[in-house]
């Protein structure tokens, strides 16, 4: 049973966690761990580390965790005969899928499949959803550009295999500024928010939009933030005519997670799929960190309420398995185009259909939106009262984010809190981001609340 409050028996990271973490650097890159956990003592929305600690987790594997730790519904799925098969045999799921895969995939991914998208593409993490989905994408362009034609010419075939045009031709994929969309070569050229993931890796020369800067509160700064919305929109629209003859598609995040936590109005994402369409270019929605219900919806995107679904939409994180939805149109002319042996997980896809049932079940989703509005509704006056620490109140759903004034202090907040007990991380230069499980509930928040305050009174 989850704990009523944090437990602390030492530092965080305390001395069992610094050891375990020196013999595991003998073995591989350490550095970037925080502490040493103990899942077999996590519990709900608390995580155990190595040395008896209970944290509050709003982090949750940086929003990879849907369901809390150890639910009972995933302990249920995971001993399932069919689990153990699947456990015990991985499949090439590309030339030799179980018999079931399709009702598998239907009573899992597609259950929850967005609006108008009835495909779907199973990958191995989000990085690799966003790079086979950047390939449909191009590959859908250079056969429209080929007049429908499914043959290569000679000059296609020799020149690919020197890396050059026209058989590796000069397409791009347009993103946005601030924009996380992944670190392998493909989605890395989309990434556009820290320079230590880029520097020293080569990169497409694509095109790079300005994503809105809103100021908060929104409804004090209505004019000027539609001015921003207008003024980037304006700019993208530019760019895409520029770029149109090489242009594949437009990748954005519903809201730019690793960029800050950077939201834009559900109008300005109507307007860019309006400009999407005019221009005849694909729009892809990146729901990797956004997807399976923190927005209080289970895709954020369907708060824009499209006319038009987007082409493609890319998930993994919560969803436990990774891929992108698509329609029929952008399966490539031959097959195997798109491919890699495994091409996704079986045991993944049995968890993933065990998630979208439990946040059914219990109603997770009406949570998420409750828990959302109560912890927004404390935020903001501990922001006006602690104005010199904390601002930027934002978010959707449990979806949340507040600024610090220095990334220093933003640092010294989540540290702090961690060793008060509630497990947090940044994102982009000052930003302190929420990302609960979608069991999250108010007396949760209070707890962190009751804990964040005394923080803030030592700073
Ligand atoms: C919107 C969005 N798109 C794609 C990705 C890449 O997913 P992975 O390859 O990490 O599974 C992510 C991964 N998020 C992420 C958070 S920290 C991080 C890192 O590599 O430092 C990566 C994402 O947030």
């Amino acid at each position: 049973v989850e704990p009523d409050l944090p437990v602390l028996n030492t530092d965080v990271p305390g001395p069992l966690s610094i050891a375990r973490l020196k013999d595991l650097d003998k073995l591989q890159d350490a550095r970037a761990a925080i502490f040493a956990a103990d899942y077999s003592k996590s519990i709900g929305n608390y995580i155990a580390d190595a040395d008896g600690n209970m944290l509050l987790d709003l982090y949750a594997q940086i929003s990879s965790i849907p369901l809390g730790y150890n639910h009972p519904a995933i302990f249920k799925a995971s001993q399932s005969p069919e689990m153990l098969t699947a456990l015990a045999n991985r499949p090439s799921l590309g030339v030799m899928p179980p018999a079931s895969w399709a009702d598998t995939l239907q009573r899992s991914f597609m259950s929850v499949a967005p609006k108008g998208l009835d495909q779907i593409f199973t990958a191995m993490c989000g990085s690799c959803a966003n790079e086979t989905a950047y390939k449909a994408a191009i590959m859908y362009f250079c056969h429209k550009r080929r007049g429908g034609s499914s043959d290569f010419s000679d000059l296609e075939v020799e020149t690919c295999m020197r890396n050059q045009p026209p058989g590796s031709p000069d397409v791009a994929i347009m993103s946005f500024a601030g924009a996380f969309h992944g670190r392998m070569f493909g989605s890395l050229s989309t990434t556009r928010s820290k320079p230590i993931h880029k520097l020293d890796i080569p990169a497409y020369n694509w095109p790079c939009a300005p994503f809105p800067q809103l100021r908060y509160p929104l409804e004090k700064y209505e004019a000027e933030n539609q001015e921003e919305e207008a003024r980037c929109l304006e700019q993208t629209e530019a760019l895409i005519r520029k770029w149109k003859d090489k242009l594949a598609a437009v990748v954005i995040e519903p809201v730019q997670s690793e960029g800050g936590d950077r939201h834009a109005s559900n109008h300005f994402f109507r307007e860019l799929r309006r400009i999407t369409k005019d221009y005849d270019v694909l729009m892809i929605v990146d729901e990797v960190q956004t997807g399976v219900g923190a927005s209080g919806k289970f895709w954020a995107h369907e708060m824009w309420d499209l006319d038009t679904p987007p082409d493609i939409v890319t998930f993994s994180k919560k969803m436990q398995a990774a891929g992108f939805y698509h329609s029929a149109k952008l399966r490539a002319a031959h097959p195997m185009r798109n491919f890699n042996t495994w091409l996704g997980d079986p045991v993944r896809a049995i968890h993933a259909q065990t998630i979208i049932e439990t946040i059914h079940n219990e109603n997770l989703l009406d949570r998420v939106n409750e828990t959302g509005r109560y912890l927004l509704g404390h935020l903001r006056p501990l922001s006006v009262r602690y104005h010199r620490l904390i601002g930027n109140v934002r978010g959707i759903g449990t979806f949340a984010a507040i600024d610090c004034p220095t990334t220093e202090l933003r640092n010294e907040l989540v540290s702090l809190l961690r060793n008060e007990g509630i497990n947090m991380g940044g994102s982009g230069e000052r930003t302190i981001r929420f990302r609960p499980m979608l069991t999250l509930e108010k007396k949760h928040v209070n707890v962190f609340l009751t804990r964040f305050e005394s923080v803030l009174n030592k700073l």
